[in-house]
């Protein structure tokens, strides 16, 4: 038996364009997800939604049409601190995917130490409501002194709005922090807003790695990337230019597959690659994006 769909769910884009630009050799794509299957790797019962199934092959048939060479799998809400299904794509991928996992506080360091050697390479505490029931501060922290030894880092995943409140916390971390789809910022607001500046405050104090990514669920005024539109998700841009500018060295890119939780449209992934060269304006600032800098965080010493 398996759950239908959350009702009004978006399958993710059966049929995405081939890309315009040509993603530099090595690329990856450092936020992407696995579902399931079902069948094989239920989902958690504490889960928010249940999604589309969206197995490893999808995704790495994904990859290939885009022109992407490694992936980082990460741990999708509606399958809890249950990795199985992210362990078992990256264990598949030949060593071409590295994953995120999600551990209780009570995880063993037996338990670390075989996510490890998977090709897992950080946690990801997530701070989204809709998304999971709080978890206290003081077991967010055991997890982080557990995995600091291993050398992984710490996944962040917040609304704009909540980083006053938890930006302390953050910092008190003892592990590299990465931040998901650039800590949400509201787009309607100019860029150099309060709200924006104080995330890069945050960036800058914590040499804090940032995902430029999802500029699908971001935008509000769009255009989507769908119909060949070219100029897609333009509220976005302004955003992720200046984080890319500022912070050359520690930003990463994602296509965020298979797009959970999207409720307006679902984008075609073709034309999410051809947003990259709007918001990295030079090759120089695309190789370091799309290549040295997630080679540097999950495959370190390795030529991409
Ligand atoms: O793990 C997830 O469930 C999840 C959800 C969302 C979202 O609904 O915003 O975004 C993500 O990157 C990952």
């Amino acid at each position: 038996m398996t759950a239908p769909k959350t009702p009004g769910w978006l399958d993710w884009h059966a049929d995405p364009s081939t890309p315009r630009f040509r993603l530099p050799p090595g690329t990856v794509d450092a936020h992407c997800h696995v579902f399931g299957p079902q069948a094989e790797f239920p989902f958690a019962p504490e889960r928010k939604y249940t999604p589309c199934d969206a197995s490893k092959e999808q995704l790495f048939a994904l990859r290939d049409h885009l022109g992407v060479s490694r992936n980082v799998i990460v741990q999708a809400t509606c399958h809890g601190a249950d990795n199985s299904a992210m362990v078992d794509a990256v264990r598949a991928s030949g060593g071409r995917a590295r994953g995120v996992a999600t551990v209780r506080p009570e995880v063993s360091e037996a338990e670390l130490r075989e996510l490890d050697a998977a090709g897992v390479r950080g946690v990801r505490f997530n701070f989204v409501r809709r998304l999971v029931d709080a978890a206290p501060h003081e077991a967010l922290s055991t997890i982080a002194r557990k995995i600091a030894p291993l050398g992984w880092h710490v996944v962040l995943y917040f609304e704009a709005a909540d980083l006053p409140e938890l930006a302390g916390f953050f910092g008190s971390l003892p592990a590299p922090l990465v931040v998901d789809h650039m800590g949400r910022p509201d787009v309607r607001k100019p860029v150099d807003d309060p709200e924006f500046g104080r995330f890069l405050r945050f960036v800058e104090r914590n040499d804090v790695w940032v995902k430029v990514s999802c500029p699908e669920r971001l935008s509000v005024s769009g255009p989507p990337a769908l119909h060949g539109e070219r100029h897609a998700y333009t509220d976005v841009v302004p955003f992720a230019r200046r984080v890319v500018t500022e912070f050359e060295d520690r930003v990463l890119w994602g296509t965020d597959w298979p797009h959970p939780n999207l409720t307006d449209h679902m984008p075609d992934d073709g034309l999410l690659v051809d947003y990259v060269p709007r918001i990295a304006e030079t090759p120089a600032l695309q190789r370091k994006l799309l290549v040295d800098n997630p080679m540097r965080l999950y495959w370190p010493g390795e030529t991409a």
